[in-house]
């Protein structure tokens, strides 16, 4: 249904004196992308992976360099304009609807969607109930928290029934009921109408518990696409151990010393990532010898998608766990 090939994308070098002048950056670079009608499909990856850049090609707001974009038939790259009439779309900034209020938002968006006047003021009270955004309904998006804008931004999204949603990071700044709300929304136009998602995340946790599948985008490529459980099963039989020491980790202690060669350590907690019958030795060593005063919490989990991610070759930096 929605099918991208060979999608390349390079923002080209700054202007300047030759040493101060950014390079070229080549965002996109050669993007395969099939979704399927019904799907909730994730895009996960690390800041500046393209995530952003290859949503607002499929989007028609940003010209390929190369490759194809087909959604229900229509050649995207040939008509762009195309892409405003069957998808919904929520950016990552939306200071275009600042001035107006929460009514206000959702009502304009469907009128700009071609919808009368009247059936746009009900499709509007219809999505603030169902988002428990009418107590807020009078207030402009620019006086509100920042989780409380994102959520009205997301009403005005889903007014007007595009087939197709695509959100860049929906749930930022929500807090979990709002976060609550916005799955329920999309799981119930799913169930109703066959909607279409496609959702950039970096939140792992997100990801693994609401998406179909995902594709894993790693500087400006898909470096894998599956189901998240067929994803993990790419690294089964692996576990994680965390290692919470009270205040230093005990380095005297040669078992100690040689752990922490092979892991991660954020602060006080040491993250180690190994086969299931090395866990049992080295959960043994620490919990069993005098390492064991040492150490605050230690707790042993499957595999998760950031694992998974890290064990395709992915960077750290920029997923998050909550
Ligand atoms: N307008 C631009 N001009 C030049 N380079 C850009 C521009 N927009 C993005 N880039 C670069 O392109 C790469 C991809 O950026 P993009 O915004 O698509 O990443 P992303 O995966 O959406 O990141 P994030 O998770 O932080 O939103 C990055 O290296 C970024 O610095």
């Amino acid at each position: 249904m929605w099918t991208v090939r060979g999608l390349v994308k390079t923002y080209p070098a700054g202007r300047g004196r030759k040493a101060a002048a950014p390079p070229a950056v080549r965002a996109n670079d050669g993007i395969d992308l099939d979704v399927g009608q019904g799907e909730i499909f994730g895009l996960l990856g690390p800041n500046g992976a393209g995530k952003t850049t290859l949503v607002r090609q499929l989007t028609g707001l940003l010209r390929p360099d190369a490759g194809s974009i087909r959604l229900f038939g229509h050649d995207l790259v040939a008509h762009p304009d195309r892409a405003a009439r069957l998808i919904g779309y929520l950016g990552q900034e939306s200071t275009a609807l600042d001035e107006l209020t929460v009514a206000l938002a959702a009502e304009t968006t469907g009128r700009l969607r071609g919808l009368d006047p009247r059936t746009a003021r009900s499709e509007r009270d219809a999505v603030l109930e169902e988002l428990e955004l009418t107590g807020l309904a009078c207030r402009p998006l620019k006086r509100l928290s920042g989780g409380q804008r994102r959520l009205a931004c997301f009403a005005a999204a889903l007014v007007g029934g595009r087939p197709m949603l695509v959100l860049d990071e929906p749930t930022t700044g929500m807090d979990p009921v709002a976060r609550r709300a916005v799955w329920a929304a999309i799981d119930r136009r799913r169930a109703e109408r066959g909607t279409t998602v496609l959702l950039v995340t970096h939140n792992v946790l997100e990801a693994e518990t609401v998406l179909d599948r995902v594709a894993v985008i790693d500087d400006g490529r898909v470096i894998a696409c599956d189901t998240p459980s067929g994803l993990k099963a790419m690294v089964e039989g692996d576990v994680r151990l965390d290692l919470v020491w009270r205040d230093e980790p005990p380095l005297h202690l040669a078992e100690i010393a040689a752990l922490g060669e092979s892991a991660e350590a954020a602060g006080r907690r040491w993250t180690l990532r190994m086969a299931q019958e090395e866990a049992r030795g080295v959960v043994a060593t620490v919990t069993g010898g005098p390492a064991f005063a040492a150490l605050d919490d230690f707790t042993l989990a499957t595999p998760s998608l950031e694992d998974v991610y890290l064990a395709l070759g992915g960077r750290r930096k920029g997923l998050v766990k909550a």
